[in-house]
């Protein structure tokens, strides 16, 4: 099973990406519709946000006022923290329950607005972000949606910036465009990266690598940056330290190979045996043909090597 992260602004477009994925089999955890199971009328989280912000936030019926509430919610940075101090646990909890459901070749879709402002991305196998402008997501979402542009505006306020998200993106999604070129753009990523990505772990084989070298691509350091803290996720504190290393990891060099080299620092030999499993299990399984701890990414989209050491 792998896990691929998919988020995106408020309005962004994750509801069309997340569609084109369902339809071809992926395993869909909504964290949107998560947050309404954990409040619905008699569950403790319900209990909990009226206690937090009164008993104004229920319809006549008992069951949330969902306006009612973000308008207290969203009014200012302690509301919100309210309310995220009372939902998102519960919705952590409900989240981990469906993903051990999970069949063991499923493709998890976890389709989670919040996911750069949980940190969480260094827990997926690919993390993809569908980008629209601020701009253009206010207005579809008060003109095609209906939203009240205040309400809107204090959402988008409160989440990540573009800049934010760019930093954790394996893949970029454009909806700039129509909701057919971006669901054309989610078939290439199904087909050429999430499905091959799937099979090679179920596999235990890497991605091939490339071997030829390329003009140096100033994006290195960056995907250097999201495999390392995709290793820490693993590793946790089984490792010392963990590193870029190699040409991609040199500002200077005009061109090199572009495979990510990441070098795991461990204590001992029982430390290197564990970080070898772990690697194994979290989509870095060995190298063919390597020498002994040289393991290789699982994802065709980022070429990344690790070797693991021991520290002397
Ligand atoms: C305040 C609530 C009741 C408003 O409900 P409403 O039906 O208007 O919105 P809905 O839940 O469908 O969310 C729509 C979008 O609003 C944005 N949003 C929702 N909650 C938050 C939040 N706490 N911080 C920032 N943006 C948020 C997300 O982009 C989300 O996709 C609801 O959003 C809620 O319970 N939020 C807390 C849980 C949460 O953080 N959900 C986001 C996914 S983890
Ligand atoms: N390329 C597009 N062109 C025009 N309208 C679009 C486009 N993509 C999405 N929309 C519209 O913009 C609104 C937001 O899109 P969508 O619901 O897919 O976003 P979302 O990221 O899932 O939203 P949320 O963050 O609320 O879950 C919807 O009304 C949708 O129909």
């Amino acid at each position: 099973m792998i896990r691929v992260g998919l988020t995106g602004g408020i309005g962004a477009g994750k509801s069309t990406v997340a569609k084109t994925f369902i339809e071809r089999g992926a395993y869909h955890v909504d964290a949107d519709r998560i947050a309404r199971e954990v409040v619905e009328p008699g569950t403790p989280g319900l209990a909990a946000l009226v206690e937090a912000f009164g008993p104004e936030i229920l319809a006549a019926d008992g069951s949330l006022d969902r306006p009612a509430l973000a308008a207290r919610a969203f009014a200012d940075p302690e509301g919100i923290q309210t309310l995220n101090g009372i939902t998102h646990p519960l919705i952590g909890a409900r989240t981990q329950e469906l993903n051990e459901a999970a069949p063991a070749d499923a493709v998890i879709l976890h389709d989670v607005p919040l996911l750069v402002e949980g940190h969480m991305a260094p827990f997926y196998d690919a993390v993809i972000v569908v980008h629209t402008d601020a701009d253009v997501r206010l207005d579809r979402l008060v003109n095609l949606r209906g939203m009240d542009a205040a309400d809107a505006r204090a959402r988008i306020e409160a989440q990540a910036t573009d800049e934010q998200r760019r930093a954790v993106a394996d893949i970029w999604l454009d909806n700039s465009g129509s909701p057919d070129e971006l669901a054309a753009q989610a078939r290439r990523v199904w087909t050429d990266r999430l499905i091959p990505l799937r099979d090679n772990q179920l596999a235990g084989v890497p991605a091939e690598l490339p071997t030829e070298p390329v003009p140096a691509d100033p994006q290195w350091p960056a995907v250097g940056t999201r495999v390392v803290n995709r290793l820490w996720a693993l590793l946790g504190g089984t490792a010392t330290a963990i590193e870029h290393v190699g040409p991609t990891s040199d500002p200077t060099v005009p061109a090199a190979v572009g495979v990510i080299d990441a070098r795991v620092t461990v204590a001992d030999a029982a430390a290197a045996d564990r970080a070898a499993e772990l690697l194994s299990a979290g989509g870095f399984p060995p190298l063919p043909g390597a020498e002994p701890r040289v393991h290789a990414t699982v994802d065709p989209g980022r070429p990344a090597r690790v070797r693991i050491v021991v520290a002397d």
